[in-house]
């Protein structure tokens, strides 16, 4: 049955999706990484993909930017499409000295000044976490690459053009890893509605040093992250046989 933001049939996607925030750059995704492709989705442009990873059933479709759009699409794939994992595979800003541009970041958790999660958990903090086993399996396969990934505290903002000048410091002081819009909102998703979660990000601005990549690039440039993430869902499915 189609949703208002997914005009799909049950079981056109897998049980797996990644989500870049860029319909575009899920178009490149599957267009690059995944065999048997069909568009399953266009609502509004949000492109969605299902096609076969290394002969695995695999979904890709965009989020769009901030907690309010990923947070729709997450609930409907995970309630209306039954998808049980989902990876974020997104860009991001850096704020620590040992950042450079194009470096992997992997969201073990997420702060943020988005009150979504104090909405769903009764004005609490929810500690938002990805699912451990993913984080794993992703850190492996990026190991197995020979690839460097720092995995740590993502900050999920909903102002991109933040008014809060001091607000990049303190990040910085408090060791996080990458500034984006997304990740803390997504998690809240998976622990409502019982699905499995991981962020994973690349990189694309250096926010105290006003350095980033071009439009083009974030669109299409980010194949390292997308093959860890790719190559962890493989090894979550079977840790052994990889
Ligand atoms: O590149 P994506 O995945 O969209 O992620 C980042 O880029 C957008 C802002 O430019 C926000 O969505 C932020 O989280
Ligand atoms: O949210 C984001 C995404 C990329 N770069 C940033 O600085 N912020």
């Amino acid at each position: 049955m189609p949703t208002p933001h997914i005009q799909a049939e049950r079981g056109d996607f897998a049980d797996t999706v990644l989500l870049p925030g860029d319909p575009l750059r899920a178009q490149y995704i599957a267009e690059t990484f995944l065999t048997d492709v069909r568009r399953v989705n266009a609502v509004r442009n949000m492109y969605g993909y299902t096609g076969r990873y290394r002969g695995r059933a695999i979904s890709v479709m965009g989020s769009g930017m901030g907690i309010p759009s990923i947070s729709i699409y997450a609930k409907e794939l995970i309630t209306d499409y039954d998808v049980k994992r989902l990876v974020r595979v997104g860009s991001c800003g850096a704020v620590r000295d040992d950042a450079q541009l194009r470096d992997i970041v992997i969201g073990m958790g997420a702060c943020t000044d988005s009150k979504v999660n104090r909405i769903r958990f009764m004005d609490h903090d929810l500690a938002a976490i990805a699912d451990f086993t993913l984080v794993r399996r992703t850190v492996e396969a990026a190991e197995h690459k020979g690839l460097p990934v720092a995995v740590g505290n993502l900050f999920s903002t909903d102002l991109f053009y933040s008014p809060q000048e001091e607000l990049a410091d303190m990040m910085k002081r408090y060791g996080i890893v990458g500034v984006e819009m997304e990740a803390a909102g997504f998690y809240g998703v998976a622990a409502e509605f019982g699905a499995r979660a991981l962020t994973v990000c690349t990189v694309s601005d250096h926010i105290l040093r006003g350095e980033s990549l071009s439009s083009e690039e974030r669109q299409s440039s980010f194949d390292d992250m997308m093959e860890i993430a790719l190559e962890g869902v493989l090894r979550d499915d079977n840790p052994a046989g990889v």
